[in-house]
């Protein structure tokens, strides 16, 4: 056994599980009126409501003795000061003086002039853009920016700019260009008109098989539908860590964005990396997404952990994932334009908390993270709800939603939001057998239709579901949002004892790819790999 799951603190929630497992949903809720006061949190214009989860008083009172017996608050302390927690790369964690107002330092250095600069550079470019005084090469205003990156370098930026769309300003288009198949940058490409398109290469290591294949693609495509070589300036600029590899590629480095390597990709669309989130919605609205963001990792760093809405955030997941063993966790935003949010909360999630070992390299014997998927509501009420209220799997679910809507159709948006708490309360109510039968009886149904239709008609209930209000979708909250998720997930990550800052498992995939690139080219079969690795290429190739 670990340390952690020998520890006090653990085998205290270890000992009361038993306890919540035993106790319906629906029981808490009769049982204490004020639960929903007692479990739910605010901050400005979210609210946070966890009462729909197995805890009571005593849950919350060992939860947050374990964030205490685990240093959650030494190690929140080492992350806003710089160290480098990320001790595999020998790295610091620092995407909160991305949007700081105060210094912050590493290295004895206050990073945050830095980031003032490099704000200061994508405030002058956007502004060039939007007023038409950066044009293309044939004296055309830019009118479509393609961004070409993957990963954080993409997710990022679709999901903001898909989030902020009541935000955009209208003369310029937002793309996003992320997958290696090719199907994804020509069908981008082929509406465009090359003198109005800007291309955005993002890359924090400028070395990403996927970011560079399709930069050298749209870099043909633009030289060969109209551009120059001496156009490219014009229409090409980078944002990375890695200026050699920025020029090499043939960008000028005066039309590179930098960031830094204390920044996680997955952490950085706050950085440069938000380039076309600023040229989508302006730079006024990006500055307040990052504010934001700041006032989020304030009330992170500075309220008491039962207040705390990541804090609890992450306990209510720590105790879902290890004493519930759920490791299934759906992202249910009733919002269209989130529709990308739990993609990017995906990557957020699974590349930071998909690790094995603790920082210090034992095997854990506990589960960390969990599967993250989802779908904005009411589409996945008609595709796989069925299974979160009839099935069999463990799950637990995030709902989030804006109170007011920003589109043009007002009158959709009560309708939308009784789904939300309709769904919430079905999954933790749940029909029982006398409910059904008396529901089945007022419809004259025969004794023997009744007995045969019941099983299919109970619902167990007792699913656990986490609420997130907001009052309607701007810059700010959104910032908030994101950096509510962040700082859940690094509350995950101390409770677990692993460095969520480091993705050494996506590398041996990439390894094994170059090799076979090669072999798909050869003339004979292939035998270096296992039966079935070295007969898929064979089949492959015969297709050709
Ligand atoms: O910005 P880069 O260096 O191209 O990397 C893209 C993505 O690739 C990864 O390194 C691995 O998927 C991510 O962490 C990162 O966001």
């Amino acid at each position: 056994m670990s340390t952690l799951t020998r520890s006090p603190a653990w085998q205290a929630l270890s000992t009361h599980q038993p306890d919540m497992a035993n106790r319906p949903l629906r029981t808490l809720f009769s049982e204490d009126p004020h639960r929903f006061d007692k479990f739910s949190l605010q901050f400005k214009d979210i609210l946070l409501d966890y009462s729909k989860q197995p805890v009571d008083e005593t849950t919350i009172r060992l939860l947050l003795a374990l964030a205490r017996q685990q240093n959650l608050a030494d190690w929140m302390a080492r992350m806003a000061n710089g160290d480098k927690i990320n001790s595999t790369e020998n790295r610091a964690a620092l995407h909160i003086a991305l949007r700081a107002n105060t210094p912050v330092f590493t290295d004895g250095v206050d990073v945050t002039q830095e980031v003032k600069r490099v704000l200061q550079q994508i405030e002058r470019f956007t502004g060039k853009i939007h007023n038409s005084t950066h044009r293309g090469y044939s004296g055309l205003p830019i009118t479509d920016v393609v961004n070409i990156g993957i990963g954080g370098s993409d997710l990022g930026p679709v999901m903001a700019t898909e989030a902020l769309k009541p935000y955009h300003v209208p003369q310029l288009q937002v793309h996003c260009v992320s997958n290696l198949d090719g199907a994804h940058l020509s069908s981008i490409l082929q509406p465009l008109n090359p003198a109005t398109t800007l291309f955005i290469i993002a890359s924090k290591t400028f070395t990403t098989q996927e970011t560079l294949t399709n930069a050298h693609s749209a870099r043909e495509w633009f030289l060969a539908s109209g551009g120059s070589e001496q156009d490219i300036a014009a229409h090409f600029v980078a944002v990375s860590t890695n200026r050699a590899a920025v020029s090499q590629f043939g960008i000028d480095p005066d039309n590179m964005f930098e960031f830094w390597d204390w920044v996680g990709g997955r952490y950085s669309l706050w950085s440069a990396i938000g380039l076309p989130i600023a040229l989508a919605v302006g730079m006024d609205n990006f500055r307040l997404l990052l504010a934001g963001a700041q006032k989020m990792d304030e009330h992170f760093l500075t309220t008491p952990f039962e207040k705390n809405l990541p804090v609890m955030l992450g306990l209510i997941a720590v105790w879902q994932i290890n004493f519930f063993h759920v490791t299934n966790q759906a992202i249910l935003p009733y919002d269209q334009s989130m529709h990308r949010f739990p993609a990017y909360l995906q990557q957020l999630e699974m590349e930071s908390c998909g690790k094995r070992v603790t920082r210090t390299g034992e095997a854990v014997d506990y589960s960390t993270g969990a599967v993250i998927w989802g779908e904005p509501g009411t589409n996945g009420q008609h595709a796989f709800y069925q299974l979160l209220h009839q099935g069999t799997q463990k799950f637990t679910a995030d709902f989030l939603a804006p109170c007011q809507c920003q589109h043009s159709l007002p009158e959709h948006h009560p309708m939308l939001l009784a789904n939300f708490f309709a769904q919430t309360e079905a999954l933790m109510r749940g029909k029982n057998e006398q409910e059904v039968r008396a529901e089945l009886i007022n419809q004259n149904l025969s004794v023997e239709a009744i007995e045969r239709l019941l099983p299919h008609r109970v619902f167990p209930g007792n699913r656990a579901t986490t609420s997130i209000l907001f009052k309607k979708l701007d810059p700010a909250t959104l910032g908030m949002l994101i950096a509510l998720y962040e700082h859940k997930v690094f509350v995950q990550s101390v409770i677990w004892e692993i460095n969520p800052f480091d993705q050494w498992g996506v590398e041996l995939g990439k390894q094994l790819a170059g090799k076979i690139l090669a072999e798909l080219a050869a003339d004979k079969p292939v035998t270096g790999h296992d039966a079935s690795t070295n007969n898929l290429i064979d089949f492959y190739r015969t297709q050709q």
